[in-house]
């Protein structure tokens, strides 16, 4: 740690001095400050995954989020709600990274579109490059994203697509759709020049694999024994950007480590991995299927158009989840005025945030 770090009563903030040194050359120095919360009771109990009993959110702090108005253009992302990752500064950085590119962008839509390329190109993250291996060996990719307007696309299963939430908005623009699936996305990515056949595993993805010994395909019971075992993973990405009221909210994945082949879960989901009003944004991670059962990122959504702040939206739907389910997730909320929440209830999640200079 250095003397950038911050501690904070029961939780350890810490701000990555790399990621701080680039923007700073950019300028974004004053506009950003990144944190990772991790979790130490949850970490001292040894917890895998979820603790399901205590949502814990992000603290905001003064000048992290930007003041009321949004008339800049101002983003949140997350890498995922799961366990403490053991190299938060260099994915921390690669999160200041996606924020600042995407208020470069000239509309919300762009600006979550480009601040999600930065991460699905970074092998660190589950999405694009890196993303989770299903149980036949393949990475297939998930993405979603809406506006403000109730423009909608998605796109899932999508074997070889690093930039899903580019194909996701290609749904939303370019086809009267709110989701394409499978080989028909991969062949409505290449129509619109969206690279098709990348490599989407990685050192660390074909390392952890090659430890893993699937049962045959031929014995269902067996196999779907293994899966229910092995299933799970975190570090989907997101991101929320707002501009002059106008809001986007999108969130790109590899799923989950183990699912059987073509699974799919909340991310490209509306209303459940992302979800967008007049009112604000959110996108979800972690455990997909009960982030769908809840329809989570509606929840935090329509808590902020009852009159909730970003923070007490994502709380409750963090709250809401852990009360209805055993699943470990995470939420980000942007508001219309550009005010930000976030809350979780695993043992970490990373975000980062940026205002437009
Ligand atoms: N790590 C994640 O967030 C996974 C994603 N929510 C999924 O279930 O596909």
């Amino acid at each position: 740690m250095d003397e950038r770090d911050d501690r904070l009563v029961g939780n350890v903030e810490l701000v990555a001095a790399g990621g701080f040194d680039a923007l700073a050359r950019v300028g974004y120095l004053d506009s950003i400050v990144a944190h990772i919360i991790t979790n130490p009771r949850g970490a001292l109990k040894g917890l895998p995954f979820s603790d399901p009993a205590s949502p814990r959110s992000a603290p905001v702090r003064e000048g992290y989020a930007t003041g009321p108005g949004g008339a800049r253009m101002q983003l949140i992302v997350h890498g995922g709600a799961g366990s403490a990752p053991d190299d938060p500064e260099s994915r921390q950085e690669v999160l200041d990274e996606a924020a600042a590119t995407g208020t470069g962008e000239p509309t919300p839509t762009a600006a979550v579109v480009a601040a999600i390329g930065v991460l699905e190109r970074a092998p660190r993250f589950n999405a694009g490059v890196g993303g989770a291996i299903q149980d036949d060996g393949v990475v297939r990719t998930d993405a979603g994203i809406m506006t403000d307007e109730r423009e909608v696309g998605a796109a899932c299963s999508m074997p070889g697509v690093r930039d899903a939430a580019t194909v996701a908005r290609t749904v939303m623009t370019e086809t009267p759709h709110v989701l394409v699936a499978d080989d028909h996305a991969v062949s409505l990515a290449e129509g619109f020049g969206v690279e098709t056949e990348a490599d989407l595993t990685t050192e660390r993805t074909r390392e952890r694999w090659a430890d893993l010994s699937p049962p045959d395909e031929g014995d269902t019971d067996e196999r779907l024994a293994w899966v229910r075992e092995q299933f799970g993973g975190s570090d989907t990405v997101g991101a929320v950007a707002v501009e002059d009221g106008k809001i986007a909210a999108a969130t790109s994945t590899g799923g989950r480590w183990c699912a059987l082949a073509g699974r799919v879960g909340d991310v490209p989901q509306v209303g459940s991995g992302f979800y967008a009003t007049p009112a604000g944004g959110a996108s979800a991670t972690g455990a997909g299927e009960d982030i769908a059962r809840m329809t989570l990122s509606r929840l935090a959504v329509e808590r902020l158009e009852a009159g909730d702040s970003p923070e007490t939206a994502a709380e409750h739907a963090i709250d809401e989840l852990a009360v209805e389910t055993d699943g470990g997730a995470g939420i980000i909320v942007l508001d219309d005025e550009g005010r930000v929440g976030s809350a979780y209830n695993t043992d970490a999640m990373q975000t980062s945030t940026a205002e437009q200079s």
